[in-house]
């Protein structure tokens, strides 16, 4: 288990280069512009030079210097050098957004130089400064993604490892804490997802509302950018952050880079320790001992707790499929190491036996033996349990039948019998679907859970023992299990099923272990449940259950959970803790009233089930307070034996209108196949709006709405030079306010050309609300899937 954390440095601009700085050694990284500003103004004169040109056929195109040795911040690295690691600064002083061809190109091969010199000396990780402008994002995107597409010029010609760039932005803004999320989000989608891009955060000054948090650990974040300004000091005027940035720390921590496929680690960069250092105790250094003594705490808690840990790989893997193939000897290995769980079936068999003496079921003195199946009994921990609850209550006359399907298993069962169950088990090597026998069970147990609950197919296992083998008083362990749904947002996910060697990646179901995931919903969802025995009920389901969406997100599947009650109320489930639970049907509480919604409990310690997830093919984006609405079924074709699931979501808005506005919009949308529109006069049945009636508009909505297009044909001179003018020196943290500053300062931008994304000004629309007419509430669609895996065509089990 290794920790993936790092901590880094920015020095002072312009103090010493690598190695120069004994107290940069202390450090895993030093953060440094790549090139300095003799490079910035040589760039200057190529383009004045340009422009100097005449504007005719004669003019050349427009060629940005190469790198010289003397342009450099980051000289060429000796290997023997045991100086920290670079990741290097790209040029902030570029206008990635502009409107002029010109100084885009510039814009670009400086970019480009940096980026390929820093390919060539092996320096990892690019920090790029954010956008400027939100009304041109797109132009920033592009650029990113054309920096990205160097990689394969790069590689071909052997330049080594391309680094990973890495997009540096506030953790939220005020006004709207997800804007700068989004803004991430549209950039990443207009670079295709690629895994060369991160995302690197400044700590705020602020707390951060839980969602935002939530949401950014799910996202490749490769940096945190701590400010020596967002500290405050302790009673001995040591320099320490606040609870909130400290909880931010140690959740990142927990992920331990495992959100990226590429570096897969996490740098902590203290940056402006210059400036206040002189004030704090301990000096500069104090910053810097403070992020190790939190790293060193938060791992001792993390290894301390095996629910936290993530320190494992993370993996993608197809669900096993123990029904129609046999489990491998390392896979049976790891389910026992799971003690939790055979704890919980232990205590569940002791106190369904109680039941079964205390309801006269089996005698002290009655004939006929008390008789426990193990249904899939592997290679025997179940009957392990069961044999030891047996002695443990001295139950005078008993059979335990382990049935198991796996010949392999069987051997382990075999030895097992000999060696610790003293010939007292009887072993059955075949199929619960087909196994026949006079006896009639009084307890059967089984665990033959996945992790979305049925779809290792325990209700198709044991209806022919059901039907055959057991009386009206047998006990089922466990005796019933319910599926939980919930949308999440996965980048990491998304991005590997892309890549991933296996036809149809997306139309299949996967296990995920430790891929980070943020549900984006209010709360999960019971699909549907099962109750031992199954006979009778149908064992096909199919399922619409809607979402309340509060936050903008994009949607890249939908995860699968369980929870299975074992025996009156000893459960086992993996349902994040502090959960809302939304079930099927309302549920009586203690006190006899009933209610819908329950809190989700992870059974504490217990590791053998990691989420499944039923992918999406494209990621899909929703607005703020929408609802999502799942479909979904669960298919057993008896004729075709053929067993499958189908899914697929759409979005909606709830509009209020007046009435006469919605006749009208009732015509302006018939016939169109994709937007449904429909009506309800209950606010109740559907989740609340907003007091206040608001349509927040999205990200997007904004550009195709923006007028901001600088005229080109206005373009001068000394707008040319402004993009040299304002690369300011470094500014004190203090005096600024919002998240920006401290991104702005990591790369030396000035005050006067602070981008300025001003979300406020244009994300909302008042709707005049005078009571006129009689208000009446609107589901629109505004978006749907496209149903994946119908009719089991990439992804089934064989019945047979
Ligand atoms: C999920 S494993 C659990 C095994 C055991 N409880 C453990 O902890 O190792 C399920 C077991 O049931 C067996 N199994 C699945 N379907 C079966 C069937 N129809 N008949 C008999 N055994 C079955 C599998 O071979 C496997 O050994």
């Amino acid at each position: 288990m290794k920790s993936n954390v790092y901590v880094g440095l920015k020095p002072l601009l312009g103090s010493a280069t690598i190695g120069g700085d004994l107290s940069e050694d202390r450090y895993d990284y030093v953060l440094h512009p790549v090139s300095n500003s003799r490079y910035r103004d040589r760039v200057k004169v190529a383009l004045h030079q340009h422009h100097q040109q005449p504007l005719d056929g004669t003019r050349e195109a427009l060629t940005v210097p190469q790198l010289q040795l003397q342009d450099l911040s980051v000289p060429p690295k000796s290997p023997e050098g045991a100086a920290p690691d670079c990741i290097g600064l790209l040029a902030s002083w570029v206008d990635m957004e502009s409107a002029d061809v010109d100084v885009q190109e510039l814009s670009f091969q400086v970019l480009a130089n940096e980026h390929n010199y820093a390919a060539f000396v092996g320096i990892k990780q690019l920090i790029l400064a954010p956008p400027k402008n939100l009304a041109s994002i797109n132009r920033y995107a592009l650029m990113v993604a054309r920096l990205l597409s160097l990689r394969d010029s790069n590689l071909n010609c052997g330049s080594g490892e391309n680094p990973v760039l890495s997009i540096s932005l506030p953790f939220f803004e005020d006004s709207d804490p997800l804007s700068t999320w989004e803004l991430w989000c549209t950039v990443r989608k207009i670079c295709g997802y690629h895994s060369n891009l991160t995302v690197s955060l400044a700590l705020p000054r602020d707390r951060v509302p839980s969602y935002v948090l939530q949401r950014w650990l799910a996202e490749p974040v490769t940096c945190l950018l701590v400010s020596s300004s967002i500290f405050a000091t302790n009673q001995y005027n040591y320099p320490v952050l606040n609870k909130f940035n400290q909880q931010i720390i140690f959740e990142f921590q927990k992920i331990n880079g495992s959100s990226q496929t590429k570096l897969s680690e996490l740098c902590v960069i203290l940056h402006g320790v210059e400036k206040y250092g002189f004030q704090v105790k301990g000096g500069e250094v104090a910053y810097l001992e403070y992020i190790n003594y939190l790293l060193k705490r938060g791992d001792k808690l993390i290894l301390a707790n095996p629910n936290m840990h993530k320190f494992s790989e993370p993996r993608l893997m197809p669900p096993l499929d123990p029904f129609s193939t046999d489990i491998s000897n390392a896979v049976y290995h790891t389910f026992e190491q799971d003690r939790t769980k055979y704890q919980m079936y232990g205590k569940a068999i002791k106190r369904a036996l109680k039941r079964l003496i205390t309801d006269g079921i089996m005698g002290s003195k009655r004939d006929s033996p008390l008789v426990v199946l193990i249904a899939g009994a592997g290679r025997g921990p179940l009957v392990d349990e069961a044999y030891t609850a047996i002695m443990e209550l001295r139950v005078p006359h008993y059979r335990i039948i382990a049935l198991e399907k796996s010949s392999r298993a069987a051997l382990y069962l075999q030895k097992r019998k000999h060696e610790y169950w003293k010939d007292s088990v009887e072993l059955v090597k075949d199929d619960a679907c087909s196994w026949r026998s006079e006896l009639k069970v009084d307890l059967c147990i089984s665990e033959l859970l996945g992790s979305f609950g049925c779809n290792e197919l325990a209700p198709e296992s044991l209806l022919n023992v059901e039907k055959h083998s057991c009386k009206k008083t047998t006990i089922f362990i466990p005796q019933s299990f319910s599926s939980y749904v919930a949308p999440i947002s996965a980048p990491l996910l998304y991005q590997t099923l892309t890549t991933i060697n296996v036809p149809n990646a997306f139309e299949k179901p996967w296990i995920v272990h430790n891929i980070p995931h943020c549900i984006t919903s209010t709360k999960l969802n019971e699909i549907w449940s099962f109750h031992h025995p199954v006979a009778g009920s149908k064992l096909t389901k199919s399922a619409v259950t809607e979402f309340k969406i509060k936050n903008k997100c994009e949607i890249h599947a939908l995860i699968g959970l369980f929870k299975a009650t074992l025996f009156d109320d000893i459960c086992l489930s993996i349902l994040p803790d502090g959960s809302t639970v939304k079930m099927a049907e309302p549920i009586k509480g203690v006190d006899g009233s009933a209610g819908l919604y329950v809190k989700g409990e992870h059974t504490p310690d217990m590791m053998s089930w990691s989420p499944m997830v039923f992918p999406l093919k494209q990621p899909f984006f929703i607005s703020d307070d929408s609802e999502l609405e799942l479909f979904m079924t669960r298919n057993h074709d008896q004729a075709n034996h053929k067993f499958w699931y189908e899914w697929s979501v759409s979005s909606f808005v709830y509009l209020v209108m007046a009435e006469n506005k919605v006749r009208s919009a009732q015509s302006a949308t018939q016939g169109a196949s994709n937007a449904a529109l429909q009506t309800t006069q209950n606010p109740n049945d559907r989740f609340a709006l907003p007091p206040a009636l608001e349509i927040h508009k999205g990200f997007d909505q904004f550009q195709s709405t923006s007028n901001n297009q600088p005229d080109e044909s206005q373009h001068t001179m000394s707008e040319e030079y402004d993009m040299f003018e304002n690369s300011g020196s470094e500014n004190g943290f203090m005096d600024g306010h919002g998240g920006w500053k401290s991104v702005h300062d990591i790369h030396g931008i000035g005050s006067k050309n602070t981008p300025v994304f001003d979300l406020q000004q244009s994300s909302q629309i008042s709707i005049d609300q005078s009571p006129t007419f009689e208000e009446l509430h609107v589901r629109v669609r505004t978006g749907s899937t496209e149903m994946q895996n119908v009719a089991g065509k990439f992804s089934w089990i064989n019945l047979r």
